[in-house]
């Protein structure tokens, strides 16, 4: 019999990052079965679920004994034996993130250049760090240039066409990055539908971190292949915390090495306020003018920006870069089309595949390439595609124009512009993640057979939402789905959420018999619970359901799917979130993701200096007391996404945080989802209402002088007696 074809080019990808046969063999058949071989899953992004598979069976497997060859090979021909339970590994997602952390300048053995902390393995005393590692560290660092060379820039924002285009579940992943998601064809807005188009679209189930890594890792403590592009060159610990006492079918979603994070207070303190490594740019690159250049926010808008970028005659196009793998400045090399032409991703990736090189590549080659720093090839030498900007930029400066294109660093579905239309300010630099991170202690982790079948639906086929029965993932939402076929929350779903938020009468509040909260606070003085708000929950479908995945009811997992925009805010809030376009109600616009910790190591950390950290706390006080490592929170401050900048707005916020339970049945830990609460236009901030008691000095959200404007603002001056007296 023929071999495989796609077993024969697993293996040869793997040969291509040092595994053996040998190795995957065992593990790909664990996959195929897993997976039910659905290849697509384990192809998707260059067969990162299987390295990732393999390296996790290596680190569990030194006292198993191996299985023959032959057999193996057997197995993957007939993809029909029934393996052990693997669970699909999730915890070396945390390696891409390592990359580019920009200013955590962690004091436990991490080294900080050039923006990037990198961490590195603990060393023993006296013992000598080895060479892979230093090479590593300079990868990475290149691999920073590399993340920070995008495209295009952030433009004044113009109202776009108005849009009530839902979020359509259907929508492509990272994978397919190029697929045009479809409207819903029923959908009744008052205005026109604007499909949305996935430029470089995530993986298809977002939750699980396993598919949306992008890049092959290396075998942990083995220097990544040159081959590979300096992005793709991580540090690999060879300790990972979980792993050894762990069983074997739990796999925390991501995780922090305690070593590199621990004694974070100042790492955080540097982090508010590091400028070494975020150099202001001249006043002629300032962001709001940068907008001004014409190019526009965010994906689809950028073809039509870039039609007259041509360069005049005469006019010498010279522009300083970062010229080596190693990072050295000051080479020229051709102005580049930074200003005005900005193609999206997807553009870029079709002329990777044509044979085009990338930024990364491009800086060494002469001109005669005809590379753009946008990743553009140029073959007939075509003006049109080059610009003279009026600057000579060095690239630092570059690298601060660039990034403003998309804070999210590729991270996302769509790019996310930031925009500073009041004064010179950058944001705060922090590490862009678009899933969760367990930090330390917390107690994250979930095995597929701990997942009941009456937690999922495993044999439902297609869409959920379209079969006459609700299936078992609606059933623990109240017998209905909580989405409509237009991927937004059903009205009567959403109301309610709302009502159990905003209304006293409907509130109800869980009283912990021993808070968290109090139990962690170093002081003598614990107070009685004071309360958790219950919630209402969406479950959605995942791996384990038989449905695909474009199931309606995957909606949150497969994250942003909005242009959205950061911008500095004129009324004193500092950065806030927006949208670019108008989204329907119950519109899923973002998660709130950071490092999941447990309230104590929230407690540890430097209250002062870090944003509002979120309470996993929907279930605190219904079942029992809470043990402290499935106490959560979720912390923002060094590793986050686009939610860090949502501003609060008392009681009448246009979003709503809703628990949203995807890969996990342990109520502890949950996805928090942001929903519109009502049709919001293009333009306005997106706020929610954090919640904060304002008189209550303990609350753990560090508290601020509320400007958010709403006539139902809690933290109002209130009027002294002597006021009230003359008003009278
Ligand atoms: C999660 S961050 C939001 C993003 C933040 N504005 C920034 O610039 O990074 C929370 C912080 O934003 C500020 N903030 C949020 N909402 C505010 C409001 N309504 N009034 C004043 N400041 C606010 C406070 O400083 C708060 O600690």
């Amino acid at each position: 019999m023929a071999p495989n074809p796609r077993v024969v080019q697993a293996f040869r990808t793997m040969k291509e990052i040092g595994i053996s046969e040998e190795k995957v063999k065992p593990v790909l058949k664990k996959l195929l079965k897993l997976y039910e071989k659905n290849w697509e899953l384990i192809e998707s992004e260059n067969y990162r679920v299987l390295a990732d598979a393999i390296f996790e069976e290596e680190d569990s497997k030194v006292s198993e004994p191996k299985k023959s060859n032959a057999h193996d090979q057997e197995d993957i021909d007939e993809e029909g034996s029934t393996p052990d339970e693997l669970v699909r590994p999730l915890k070396r997602a945390r390696l891409k993130n390592q990359e580019g952390l920009a200013t955590c300048s962690h004091t436990n053995g991490s080294s900080n250049v050039a923006g990037t902390l990198l961490k590195e393995p603990k060393v023993e005393e006296n013992e000598i760090p080895p060479a892979s590692l230093q090479h590593q560290s300079l990868q990475s660092n290149v691999g920073n240039i590399r993340t920070e060379i995008l495209p295009a820039l952030p433009g004044p924002v113009s109202p776009q066409p108005p849009s009530h285009a839902p979020v359509s579940p259907h929508h492509s992943g990272r994978d397919k990055g190029k697929q045009i998601v479809e409207p819903r064809p029923n959908y009744k807005g008052k205005e026109p539908m604007s499909p949305h188009v996935a430029s470089k679209g995530k993986g298809p189930e977002r939750a699980s971190v396993a598919l949306r890594i992008k890049d092959p890792a290396p075998e942990p403590g083995i220097i990544p292949n040159n081959r590979f592009s300096a992005t793709q060159a991580l540090i690999i610990p060879k300790e990972e915390p979980f792993t050894d006492d762990m069983p074997q079918d739990e796999v925390p979603l991501a995780v922090i090495q305690p070593d590199s994070l621990s004694g974070r207070d100042l790492p955080i303190g540097d982090f508010s306020t590091e400028k070494s490594n975020w150099l202001e740019p001249p006043e002629s690159l300032h962001a709001a003018e940068i907008a001004g250049a014409g190019a526009s926010a965010s994906g689809t808008e950028r073809h039509t920006s870039c039609e007259h970028a041509t360069v005049p005659d005469g006019i010498p196009s010279i522009l300083e870069i970062a010229s080596s793998q190693l990072g050295e400045e000051g080479n020229e090399m051709p102005a580049l089309d930074v200003l005005q032409k900005s193609p999206t991703r997807g553009d870029a990736e079709k002329n990777k595949e044509n044979g085009c090189c990338e930024a990364t590549l491009m800086l060494n080659e002469s001109f005669d390439n005809h590379c753009s720093a946008n990743g553009f090839v140029d073959n007939v030498g075509r003006k049109d595609l080059v610009v003279a900007p009026q600057h000579h930029l060095t690239s630092n400066e570059l690298r601060r124009v660039l990034d403003a294109s998309d804070i999210t660093k590729g991270e996302e579905n769509l790019e996310i512009s930031w925009v500073n239309e009041i004064n010179k300010e950058f944001p705060t630099p922090f590490q862009y993640i678009s899933d969760n991170l367990v930090f330390q202690n917390a107690h994250v982790s979930f095995s597929l057979s701990r997942i009941g079948d009456e937690r999922c639906c495993p044999t439902c086929l297609g869409d959920c939402l379209l079969s006459q029965k609700p299936c078992a993932c609606a059933c623990q939402a109240g017998g209905k789905f909580a989405y409509t076929p237009e991927g937004v929350i059903k009205e009567d779903f959403l109301e309610e959420c709302i009502s159990m938020t905003r209304d006293p009468q409907k509130q109800c509040l869980l009283n912990c018999t021993e808070c968290p909260l109090e139990r962690s606070k170093a002081d003598d003085f614990a107070e009685p619970c004071k309360g958790h708000l219950r919630r209402k929950v969406i479950k959605e479908c995942w791996i384990k359901c038989g449905c695909n995945k474009q199931c309606g009811n995957r909606v949150v997992q497969r994250g942003v799917n909005y242009k959205l925009q950061v911008f500095l805010t004129a009324d004193g809030k500092g950065w806030g979130l927006r949208t670019l376009e108008n989204l329907p109600k119950g519109a899923f616009v973002c998660e709130f993701v950071g490092e999941i910790l447990t309230i104590p190591e929230l407690y540890a950390r430097n209250r002062e200096k870090h944003t509002s950290p979120v309470l996993l706390d929907a279930y605190w006080g219904l079942k029992g007391v809470p043990k402290d490592e499935e106490a959560l929170c979720l912390d923002a401050t060094c590793y986050g996404n686009v939610a860090r900048f949502i501003n609060h707005r008392c009681l009448d916020a246009n979003l709503i945080e809703i628990p949203v339970e995807v890969e996990t049945p342990e109520f502890h830990y949950y996805h928090l989802a942001f929903f519109t609460t009502r049709e919001v236009h293009a333009l306005e901030e997106l706020t929610w209402d954090y919640g904060i008691d304002f008189d209550d000095l303990d609350h753990h959200v560090k508290t601020f002088q509320c400007r958010c404007g709403s006539k139902f603002c809690r933290n109002m001056k209130r009027p002294t007696k002597l006021e009230m007296l003359f008003t009278r």
